[in-house]
């Protein structure tokens, strides 16, 4: 093993003349989330479906959980668990019922799929719903009698393709429990999603698709600072302490109204230090400091082409 869950190396696929994915490279170490962030059509679903064996790709060299994809998809399918947009969980018949179809189709013996089936069930709060047929559960009931079912094969790398689409924000973040307690129990999840917050919130590394390719890819934080509109806002309440500083940070926008002082800054402990050893030196301390650092919506905009960025984003005071 290579310590990588999922290594792909200029992974392509078109329909006919369309290119939908341009030579991808991903790789996604073991017991980490890996989150594919991109708008509508961008490719998301078609990269799960090539990286689960569902889909053949036109080239590249792919391997998950250290098998070949082109010539081991037998074992790859053995390692992986997927829950797509569209669910496998089949309304007529009760949770239980679904959690012991999935426990036949992986060749677990009857009282050991009884075991994981309510074991399961138990974990993801569905003990009391189980005797109930599965089309009268609400979305995110569904969503984790569907999560529940692809665990029955304990997979160690899972594909969730938009887990929360749809899901009120309770479920979404029942949801992002879920998937937290998964790697903590060393899974690998590749997550796509449109919702940047849950990038942001789940991701060790989060890439950006857009026409086919990676536009970026990196942290939360490290995709933040691509893009411009980082700065620090320092406000004062002494007009002489205001004075002294914007003599000592003479790169500064002024707001005289307000005693307060904008630096472009991209967040980063090295550059904050850089500001606050000049106020130092100057013998001054601002009353407030607030460090605005572009959020992923920033990021997502600038990178796809989107509309204008839009200005606000969260501040963090510190
Ligand atoms: N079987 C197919 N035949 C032809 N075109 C396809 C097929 N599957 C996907 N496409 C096209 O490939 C492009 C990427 O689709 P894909 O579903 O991978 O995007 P996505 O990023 O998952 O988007 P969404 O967020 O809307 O699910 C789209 O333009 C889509 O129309």
């Amino acid at each position: 093993m290579t310590g990588l869950a999922i290594a792909a190396n200029g992974l392509r696929k078109s329909y006919g003349d369309k290119v939908v994915l341009d030579g991808v490279d991903l790789t996604v170490p073991e017991g980490t989330i890996f989150s594919l962030l991109g708008p509508n059509g961008a490719g998301k679903t078609t990269a799960v479906k090539i990286l689960s064996t569902l889909v053949t790709a036109d080239a590249g060299d792919l391997r998950v959980g250290g098998h070949d994809l082109a010539t081991d998809p037998r074992a790859v399918r053995a390692a992986i668990g997927v829950t797509g947009q569209f669910s496998a969980v089949d309304g007529l018949i009760t949770g239980e019922e679904n959690m012991l179809l999935m426990a036949d189709l992986h060749h677990l013996p009857r009282r050991e799929g009884r075991r994981v089936a309510a074991e399961l069930l138990e974990r993801f709060d569905l003990t009391g719903a189980a005797e109930k047929p599965a089309s009268t559960y609400s979305g995110g009931m569904k969503r984790r009698l569907d999560i529940a079912m692809t665990l029955v094969g304990s997979p160690r790398i899972i594909f969730l393709d938009e887990p929360t689409t749809g899901l009120d924000p309770r479920s979404r973040h029942t949801m992002w429990q879920i998937i937290r307690e998964l790697v903590t129990g060393g899974v690998t999840v590749l997550l796509t999603t449109q919702y940047l917050e849950e990038a942001d919130e789940l991701a060790d590394r989060i890439a950006v698709l857009n026409d086919g390719r990676i536009a970026a890819e990196g942290s939360a934080e490290e995709l933040k600072r691509l893009v411009p509109g980082g700065h620090v806002r320092l406000r004062f309440t002494d007009p002489a302490d205001y004075r002294s500083a914007a003599s000592a940070l003479p790169e500064a926008s002024r707001d005289d109204g307000a005693l307060a002082l904008q630096i472009p800054n991209d967040g980063s402990q090295r550059e904050l230090r850089a500001v606050l050893d000049r106020l130092d030196s100057a013998g001054v301390e601002a009353d407030e400091l607030t460090v605005h650092t572009p959020d992923l919506d920033d990021v997502f905009f600038a990178l796809t082409g989107g509309a204008a960025v839009p200005a606000p984003s969260k501040e963090a005071v510190r």
